[in-house]
């Protein structure tokens, strides 16, 4: 049946009339229908052969107890059970479109993220691999002085002092790292870290003229490295995705004895140093009617080693079970 057809919504009602032929030869055909609630006037109509297909919208989209306004339903109106939708199953499609639509932008946002995350890696794989190298000499450096030539060799605490200078202001990145989430690393750990190895380095053994004991800082250098050379390749691996398992126990196992180690190397470090402050007025600070002199910063940081030993130990402990023994992070 070509049907030319002509539909209006007058006052919530559908007027519909067409003429075309059926099976009783060439006919007039008209209904007028009282929908329940308001739709939109952009009626769809599609004419095929043997039916017309009206699509009309709600204004809202909620649920209709009945299509029309009155109760009772119109004789010539019957259900295409084929399209019929009952409240759940309508329910359950718009859950279905829902989650495709939000497959569709987790899709489009990892497709998005995904240059941003390489750069991430590229970045962070470079990062921890200069800070490995610069290590990996200090180390190297420190072994062939002290295990080979049996002590100091010329130099040797400028060249190594030279190549800690540079880790130490990478280092600073680490607290940005953590601070934007770059990693996973909690900031307070990493600036007890960071700082803590800041103080130490550029105030205490760069603040002195001349090191009365050149032994305590290349210890503290040797503990440092000796950690780090384990430590950053193990960032190297895992900012591109692999881990080898002995870099893992590594990373996690030998802080056990170095950390403690270490900072009774910086304790002894900054115990050395106190006298050639306590002689010079380095860092010292002079306000109107009070003093801070850096020997007393000296003595209160004696006193937060162990605090922040602490708090880093018990972290680093956590981290060890949750790599090595596999236990599950509480999610945050
Ligand atoms: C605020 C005022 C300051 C007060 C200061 C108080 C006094 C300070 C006292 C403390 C003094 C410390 C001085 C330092 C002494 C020494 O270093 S002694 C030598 C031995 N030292 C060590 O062994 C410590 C080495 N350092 C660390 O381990 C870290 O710096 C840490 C912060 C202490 C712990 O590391 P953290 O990152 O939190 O744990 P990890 O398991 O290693 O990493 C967590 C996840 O993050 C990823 N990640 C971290 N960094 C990177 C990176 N650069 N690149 C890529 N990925 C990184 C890591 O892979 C982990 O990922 P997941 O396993 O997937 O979570």
């Amino acid at each position: 049946m070509r049907a030319k057809t002509s539909i209006e919504l007058k006052e919530g009602a559908i007027c519909f009339e067409a003429s075309g032929c059926g099976a009783q030869g060439q006919n007039k055909y008209k209904f007028s229908l009282d929908l329940y609630s308001d739709v939109d006037p952009e009626i769809a109509c599609r004419t095929l052969a043997r039916e017309v297909l009206l699509t009309v919208q709600k204004v809202q989209r909620v649920w209709w107890p009945r299509l029309t306004k009155q109760k009772r339903k119109p004789v010539f109106l019957r259900a295409d059970f084929d399209r019929w939708l009952d409240e759940s199953d309508a329910e359950r499609e718009e859950q279905l479109k829902d989650e495709e639509n939000i497959n569709k932008l987790l899709i489009e946002s990892r497709k998005q993220s995904k240059p941003l995350d390489n750069i991430k890696r590229c970045y962070l794989f470079l990062y921890n691999l200069v800070q490995f190298l610069f290590f990996l000499h200090v180390f190297g450096s420190l072994s062939k002085s002290f295990l080979l030539n049996n002590g100091l060799t010329p130099g040797l605490l400028e060249s190594t002092g030279q190549t800690i200078r540079l880790c130490q202001l990478l280092a600073f990145l680490e607290i940005l790292h953590s601070a934007v989430g770059f990693v996973r690393s909690p900031i307070l750990p990493t600036l007890f870290q960071v700082l803590g190895r800041a103080f130490v380095f550029f105030l205490v053994i760069d603040g002195q003229e001349e090191l009365q004991n050149p032994w305590s800082a290349l210890v503290v250098y040797y503990i440092w490295s000796a950690i780090e050379i384990f430590r950053y390749p193990f960032y190297m691996l895992g900012s591109v995705g692999f881990s080898w398992r002995p870099l893992t126990w590594a990373r996690y196992t030998l802080w056990i004895p170095l950390y403690p180690l270490g900072v009774i190397a910086e304790g002894v470090c900054i115990w050395l140093a106190i006298p050639s402050f306590a002689q010079v007025d380095t860092y010292s600070v002079h306000l109107i009617g009070a003093n801070l002199d850096f020997v007393y910063v000296l003595y209160a940081w004696l006193g937060l080693l162990p605090f922040g030993l602490a708090v880093n130990f018990r972290h680093l402990w956590k981290q060890r079970r949750h790599r090595l023994c596999g236990r599950k992070r509480k999610m945050p």
